[in-house]
């Protein structure tokens, strides 16, 4: 971390760094166990100063010219690309995720930035067409001061997929990261505020739940882009019922199905290599993770399955700085790979065949290894995502039952098949109920330059990439003319003439 930077001031509000007045606040390296950082979380004063600068600041920022805009967002852009290293290892630091996974996250958040300028400029432009009474013409407009809440699996990346959009069309904003990566928060901010972002224009307020919920009730929010679990992000659609006047997009969870069918012998390698990237990268925990692997009965799914159960076996795990380097790292905390061992421990109880056993290493961090679980003749499993490298197999006689075994979930976020038949491609990806759905690639990998977003439980059809920036405009359509004449033609019943 930059060491001129004093990491208890935490928030940033209207252009000041500040301690937050509420309860401590820790973060713990997932993969030593230890204390790596302490501050204090923001109290509802504290957000409250944050949306008060937010709003003060919109009109302003809302009136700058786009291209003013895009320029500070393009200076982001560079800064991103020459600290990329530093801002990997705090990402690294504070998630566990390993140093090549990092970097590839910083990359990702510096291509957003011309991405989400295209995106703004193709779907949220202004257009004029002619017409028989003027010009029919077409502009967006900013929404005013919104909420933006990160989870921790991305800690920049995710966020960021709200913030830049959000900050070309003109929003103005408060931040409310995951409270595993606060430093990765503020090291971000810390580069908006050498690119020149105006004061006010993106505050941060670091804190855990409570902090989130008094950002989410603040009532002088016009909205929230929200991206985390089902549950968070179902209680905010409960929160904000009876509020048509306010945006809310929701970026939530899956439990996404990988169908693998009719594969030749010399196919099985590739099979196995688009599995273990659908489910076990970044330790299990991307949104776009196959949960349940879904796959055709018989000697040739068996040949696919023990050899996908001795490569996962073999998968290096290991903390983010290991050489050499490790596929996984641990998972978030050592409380979470206990209740990923509890969902395992539960599909087992209820009859699952444990095929290749999910364990922690030491209780005080959070490295688990892949776990896979044949459910197939397993009772009543529940339709939750376990958001780590557990992965449940169900086997099936027809791809008939394959397609309603992957639609038996509440959730809609990514699918995929892995089947060389181009008739299997065409029913699945017409049949099967995803945001993302794949051929012959893993669920996860979604790109910035498509919309990725979920239905069901996955999201609230407000998805976000490529088509964040309709979320963060609205449009207003106008009919203009310099003229003010009366019509040649007047309605019946209708006149002008004078007596
Ligand atoms: N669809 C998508 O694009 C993605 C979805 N996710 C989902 O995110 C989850 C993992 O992230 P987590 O950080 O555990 O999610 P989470 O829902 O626990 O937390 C997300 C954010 O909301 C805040 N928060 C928690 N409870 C709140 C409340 N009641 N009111 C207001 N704010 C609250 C948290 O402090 C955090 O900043 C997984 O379910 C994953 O599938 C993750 C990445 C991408
Ligand atoms: O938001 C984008 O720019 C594209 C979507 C994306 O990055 N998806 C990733 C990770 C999201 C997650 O799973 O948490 C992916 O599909 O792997």
């Amino acid at each position: 971390m930059n060491t001129r930077f004093n990491t208890t001031l935490s928030n940033h509000i209207d252009g000041a760094w500040q301690a937050g007045g509420g309860v401590p606040l820790v973060t713990i390296d997932p993969a030593t166990g230890r204390e790596t950082w302490a501050g204090t979380a923001s109290s509802a004063d504290d957000v409250d100063r944050a949306v008060r600068a937010a709003r003060a600041a919109f009109e302003d920022w809302a009136m700058t010219p786009p291209a003013e805009r895009s320029a500070v967002c393009l200076r982001f852009r560079d800064l991103l690309r020459a600290h990329g290293d530093e801002l990997a290892a705090l990402i690294a630091e504070e998630v566990g995720k390993p140093m090549w996974e990092a970097r590839t996250e910083v990359a990702t958040m510096a291509n957003k930035i011309d991405i989400s300028i295209q995106a703004h400029a193709a779907r949220t432009g202004a257009t004029a067409a002619k017409v028989a009474d003027g010009h029919a013409v077409l502009r967006h407009r900013p929404h005013g001061v919104f909420g933006v809440f990160g989870p921790y699996n991305f800690p920049g990346h995710l966020p960021n997929g709200h913030i830049v959009p959000a900050l070309i069309a003109g929003n103005t904003l408060v931040f409310k990261p995951s409270e595993y990566a606060p430093r990765t928060a503020m090291r971000t901010v810390q580069f908006w505020v050498e690119a020149g972002l105006p004061d006010g224009v993106l505050n941060l307020v670091n804190g855990g739940r409570e902090t989130g919920v008094a950002l989410a009730r603040h009532p002088d929010l016009d909205g929230i882009l929200f991206t985390g679990s089902s549950r968070t992000g179902i209680a905010l659609h409960r929160q904000l019922a009876g509020r048509p006047d306010k945006m809310l997009a929701l970026e939530m969870g899956g439990n996404n199905p990988l169908v693998v069918w009719d594969l030749a012998p010399g196919d099985i390698d590739a099979a196995v290599h688009h599995t273990v990237m659908s489910a076990f990268v970044s330790a299990g925990q991307r949104c776009t993770c196959a949960r349940r692997l879904i796959v055709q009965d018989g000697p040739a799914a068996q040949a696919f399955l023990d050899r996908l159960v001795a490569v996962a076996r073999g998968l290096r795990v290991g903390p983010p700085h290991a050489q050499p380097e490790p596929f996984m790292g641990p998972v978030v905390s050592a409380a979470v790979a206990w209740n990923l061992l509890e969902a395992q421990a539960m599909l087992e109880a209820r009859g699952g065949n444990v095929l290749l056993r999910m364990r922690q290493a030491d209780a005080d961090t959070g490295f688990l290894t892949a776990g896979i679980v044949d459910v197939t003749d397993a009772q009543t499993i529940p339709d939750e995502e376990w958001f780590g490298p557990l992965l449940q197999v169900v086997r099936v006689a027809t791809f008939d039952e394959a397609l309603r075994a992957a639609n038996a979930t509440e959730f809609g976020l990514a699918a995929a098949l892995l089947s060389p038949s181009p008739a299997l491609w065409q029913r699945f990806a017409v049949k099967v109920r995803a945001g993302v759905v794949n051929w012959n690639r893993p669920t996860t990998g979604a790109a910035s330059s498509a919309p990725f977003g979920g239905i069901g439980k996955s999201g609230n059809h407000r998805p976000s990439a490529y088509y964040a920036a309709d979320y963060c405009a609205w449009p207003v359509a106008s009919i203009e003319t310099p003229d003010l004449a009366v019509p040649a033609v007047l309605p019946p019943g209708l006149s002008l003439d004078r007596p």
